[in-house]
């Protein structure tokens, strides 16, 4: 008997994020940090750029980076990892962020707060009459801007130190679309592709992060008026049900097409800009 269409489709959607059928956190770890240190050597570069928030993406990659600059400097090669917070003004909770870095432990840290230029933006736009419907939908699109923001200052540190910026999009957040279009969607390197959620979590795990920061709720933290939003409220579906979808097993019919309609709705941003 064929495979219904639903499971076919979530076997397709899987292949192309590059979701693995099987897992192995130790490994994973492995074939990774190996990706990062070979990168650094074949660009003929010498650091790693990368945002760390407090959330448990960046505290994963994070530490895969650092794992990596020292691996490529036992080869013989310079390499530095450059950690960079990026608060917009103060952050609720910078005491993760900070428990982040004490975990990563990384060769640098540089603190650049992006509010004076995202708000100066902001304040710009305003200045140029540009319309918002109202000051929930000004505010999502200032939330866009702090993303650009963080990208503006990454890649600044990557011209200054001959990097490479690192992104943490991973396939629940790839599916999902959720991510600023050229803000942290824009990297050099992405070593987290193709891991779900879960596995990030695991990945965390197996490299030690801090319980609290494993199991924290996830959120993008851009919107001054919802301060702290969980991502799987702004989702409408929650992250143990995208990685049922990505890992083939199986979910209720309004997640399947809450999942598939994202996804589709979100292909521009995984692919280069449309041209004629
Ligand atoms: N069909 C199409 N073909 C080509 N381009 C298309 C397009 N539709 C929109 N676009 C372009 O894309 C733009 C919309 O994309 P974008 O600017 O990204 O904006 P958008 O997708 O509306 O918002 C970003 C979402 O990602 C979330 N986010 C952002 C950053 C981090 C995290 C996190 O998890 O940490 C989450 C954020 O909370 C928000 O829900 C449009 O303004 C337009 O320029
Ligand atoms: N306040 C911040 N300081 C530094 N980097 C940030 C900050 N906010 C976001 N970033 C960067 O943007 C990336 C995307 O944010 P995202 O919220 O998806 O990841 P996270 O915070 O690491 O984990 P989680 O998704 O579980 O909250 C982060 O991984 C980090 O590199
Ligand atoms: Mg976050």
């Amino acid at each position: 008997m064929s495979e219904p269409a639903s499971i076919a489709l979530q076997k397709e959607i899987a292949r192309e994020l590059e979701v693995a059928e099987t897992f192995d956190a130790e490994r994973e770890i492995e074939r990774r940090v190996a990706f990062l240190a070979g990168r650094l050597a074949s660009a003929g570069l010498r650091a790693l750029v990368l945002g760390i928030s407090g959330g448990v993406d960046s505290t994963t990659a994070g530490r895969l980076c650092q794992l990596a600059v020292e691996r490529a400097r036992a080869e013989g090669h310079e390499a530095r990892f450059y950690a960079m917070r990026l608060p917009h003004g103060v952050q609720a909770d910078e005491s993760d962020a900070q428990r982040a870095l004490s975990f990563i432990r990384p060769d640098e840290v540089l603190t650049v707060d992006i509010k004076p230029a995202s708000d100066a933006m902001l304040e710009t736009l305003l200045a140029a009459d540009v319309a918002f419907r109202d000051a929930h939908h000004q505010d999502f699109v200032h939330g866009n801007v702090k993303a650009r923001q963080r990208m503006i200052a990454q890649y600044a540190v990557a011209g200054a130190h001959g990097g490479l910026v690192v992104g943490t999009d991973h396939a629940a957040e790839a599916v999902s679309g959720f991510f600023t279009k050229f803000g942290d969607g824009a990297a050099d390197v992405v070593p987290l592709t193709g891991l779900t959620k879960r596995r990030v979590r695991a990945v965390a795990d197996a490299l030690g992060a801090p319980a609290e920061l494993v199991r924290k709720v996830p959120t993008a933290d851009l919107e001054t008026l919802d301060p702290g939003k969980a991502d799987e409220d702004a989702l409408g579906v929650t992250y143990d049900e995208i990685d049922d979808f990505l890992e083939g097993k199986p979910v209720k019919e309004q997640v399947f097409e809450t999942i598939v309609t994202r996804y589709r709705q979100t292909d521009h941003k995984r692919r280069m800009p449309i041209a004629p």
